[in-house]
């Protein structure tokens, strides 16, 4: 047969980082997995009897790179329900292959996640949404996905999903439901919206024509990262619900004086972090009573596990 190139952990290298990790954890099998996005590290830092693991001390995994994400795994309980976040993710533009981006995704499956909240900072294009404004993912254009690169990409492993997963139900219809009540309960209404996710490669931001081009697609928030994350746990069967913090509004006019930056995005994540902690930690609550209330009916994507 023909070799092709090296294109991602096998199923026993993933098993590994599991092993290591129980034996940092042991007994503990989280319910819920959270990606800290841009900014939103502090996230993590509400969980009740918190253990971190930073990652350079977890085998295989990459470094985080990228300013406001902090690099390590956060073990712990949001009233009483178990939780791993991880605390900075990994993006295609800092130069890693997508296999090794959504990898702690299934570390995160292999250790019992049922539950995964990926959360991002975007830009919002539609003029109805605010810089700190949060939008709830309904569905994702994976701008990178769509050209090939995608992390199921190369030998299927079969212990994780089939090799075409369907994708139509993996941002799940009743978690967007749950959080947009949630958004109310807490009288966040006023600041929610539900909309797509637009995943470019980046490293820079969009050019006006792409930003009106991704508008035609019917993209509301723009940004480098989460999709990739949210096809790997599809495809491994987990329930998905997704949302952007809006931190910089697209700049889709050419007389405007304004640039998008690195710096504002920051700011603005820090801006609505007791919000967003709030809200974060009463969709785990719900997710927790979804499982007490009986086992979670997972994806019929077909994952063997
Ligand atoms: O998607 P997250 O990781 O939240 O970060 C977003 O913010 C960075 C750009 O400011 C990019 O990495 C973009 O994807
Ligand atoms: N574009 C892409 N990624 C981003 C943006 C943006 O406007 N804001 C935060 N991450």
């Amino acid at each position: 047969m023909e070799s092709r190139e090296h294109l991602g952990y096998s199923y026993e290298q993933i098993l590994q980082v599991v092993k290591f990790l129980k034996l940092v954890v042991p007994n503990f099998k989280p319910l819920v997995g959270v990606i800290c996005g841009s900014g939103l590290g502090p996230l993590a830092d509400s969980l009740s009897d918190k253990i971190e693991v930073p990652y350079e001390d977890i085998p295989l995994f990459p470094a985080s790179t990228v300013v406001g994400h902090g690099g390590k795994l956060v073990f712990g309980t949001v009233g009483g329900v178990p939780v791993i976040c991880m605390k900075g993710r990994f993006h295609a533009y800092e130069g890693y292959p997508l296999w090794k981006v959504v990898m702690p995704v299934r570390v995160m499956r292999l250790m019992g996640v049922e539950y995964l909240i990926v959360t991002n900072a975007a830009g919002g294009i539609p003029s109805s949404m605010n810089v700190g404004d949060i939008m709830i993912i309904k569905d994702h254009v994976n701008m990178m996905g769509m050209g090939g690169q995608n992390p199921l990409r190369g030998p299927n492993i079969e212990e994780f999903g089939p090799r075409f997963p369907a994708m139509n139900k993996t941002y799940d219809r009743a978690l967007v439901k749950a959080g947009l009540k949630i958004a109310e309960s807490l009288g966040m209404e006023d600041m929610t919206h539900e909309g797509v996710y637009g995943c470019v490669g980046g490293p820079n931001y969009e050019t006006i024509a792409e930003l009106l081009m991704l508008q035609s697609c019917g993209v509301d928030s723009v940004g480098m990262s989460t999709a990739h994350e949210v096809i790997a746990a599809g495809h491994c069967g987990m329930k998905v619900f997704g949302f952007s913090l809006i931190t910089n509004k697209a700049i889709l006019d050419y007389d405007s004086s304004e640039v998008p930056n690195h710096e504002e995005v920051i700011a603005a994540a820090k801006a609505k972090e007791a919000k967003l902690q709030g809200f974060t930690e009463a969709m785990i609550k719900h997710m927790g009573s979804l499982k007490n209330a009986g086992p979670p009916s997972m994806c019929s994507c077909g994952g063997r596990r």
